[in-house]
This record gives structure tokens, C-alpha cells and sequence, in this order.
């Protein structure tokens, strides 16, 4: 049996201590949680690209830079991912789902009250240190 790991490229989207958020549609794996937005690196693709591209996609906004905050691994078992975390700060736009999922800025203060995936733990936990939890 081969254990594949999917590269995430992932967006902690910050504009004035708020963070954007969506929601996972039910069916998706770690359906209706909480999520940064993102998505898997395409072959070739740096994470950098992979995030622009993903953010142009999922929310139309037009990210002009970025920078690595962490990365988490974790299996959940019926899937093994590599998230590779990066600040948003410098970007164009007003971010709105284009797939049809709930979507909404949050206070750092607020993230502890919203589901996420079990590997997201790490993420929130930066977020907060970096942005203060008051
Ligand atoms: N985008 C995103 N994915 C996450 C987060 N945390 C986490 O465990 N993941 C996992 O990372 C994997 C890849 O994310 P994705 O957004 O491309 O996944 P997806 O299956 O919805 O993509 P697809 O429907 O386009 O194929 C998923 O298995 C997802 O559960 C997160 O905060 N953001
Ligand atoms: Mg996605």
C-alpha cells in the first residue's frame, strides 16, 4: 500500500488582526469545518503560486505577496497532508467564496471557537501568539 501526501498550500488571510475563514462543504474530506483557505500544489507549482492561484479561485482576491508561517503534517488516516502555512497580508480585493461556502472574517481572539480540522491546532495556535488573543 502506497501512503500518498497531498501538499496544501495554505492562507492565513490577515487584514487588521481579523482572519478569513470559510467553511468546508459537508462532503469534502473534514466536511463542514472550519478552514484557511487553500488548496493542494499542483505538479510544478510552488506553494507560492499554488496560493495565489488558490486564492484567485476560491475567493477572487489577487494575493501580491506572502510569507511562511509554518508547516504542519498529519494523518488522519484516510489521508495524509503537508500544510504548508503562509501569512496573507498584501492583497486586492474583498475575499467571497466563489464555490458557494460560508465565509467570514474572525478576530484572533475568536478562532478558539470554531471547529477545525485536527491539524489545524498548530496554525491556531500561531495565529494567536502572532496576533494576541484580547
Ligand atoms: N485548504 C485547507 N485544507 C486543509 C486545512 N486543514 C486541513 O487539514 N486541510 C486538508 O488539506 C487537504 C487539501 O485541502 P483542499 O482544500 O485542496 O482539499 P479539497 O479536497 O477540498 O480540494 P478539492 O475538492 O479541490 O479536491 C484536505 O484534505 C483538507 O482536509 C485548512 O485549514 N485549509
Ligand atoms: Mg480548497
Amino acid at each position: 500500500m502506497s501512503i500518498k501526501q497531498v501538499h496544501v498550500a495554505v492562507g492565513v488571510i490577515e487584514r487588521h488582526g481579523h482572519i478569513f475563514l470559510t467553511r468546508r462543504a459537508a462532503h469534502q474530506h473534514q466536511g463542514d469545518k472550519w478552514e484557511f483557505p487553500g488548496g493542494k500544489c499542483e505538479n510544478g507549482e510552488t506553494v507560492a503560486q499554488a496560493l495565489v492561484r488558490e486564492l484567485s479561485e476560491e475567493l477572487a482576491i489577487t494575493v501580491h505577496d506572502c510569507s511562511p508561517l509554518l508547516v504542519v503534517c498529519h494523518d488522519y488516516g484516510d489521508k495524509q497532508v503537508k500544510l504548508d502555512v503562509h501569512w496573507v497580508r498584501q492583497f486586492d480585493g474583498e475575499p467571497s467564496s466563489q464555490e458557494g461556502l460560508e465565509g467570514r472574517w474572525v478576530a484572533a481572539s475568536e478562532l478558539a471557537n470554531y471547529d477545525f480540522p485536527a491539524a489545524n491546532v498548530a496554525i491556531v495556535e500561531r495565529v494567536v501568539a502572532a496576533l494576541g488573543a484580547d
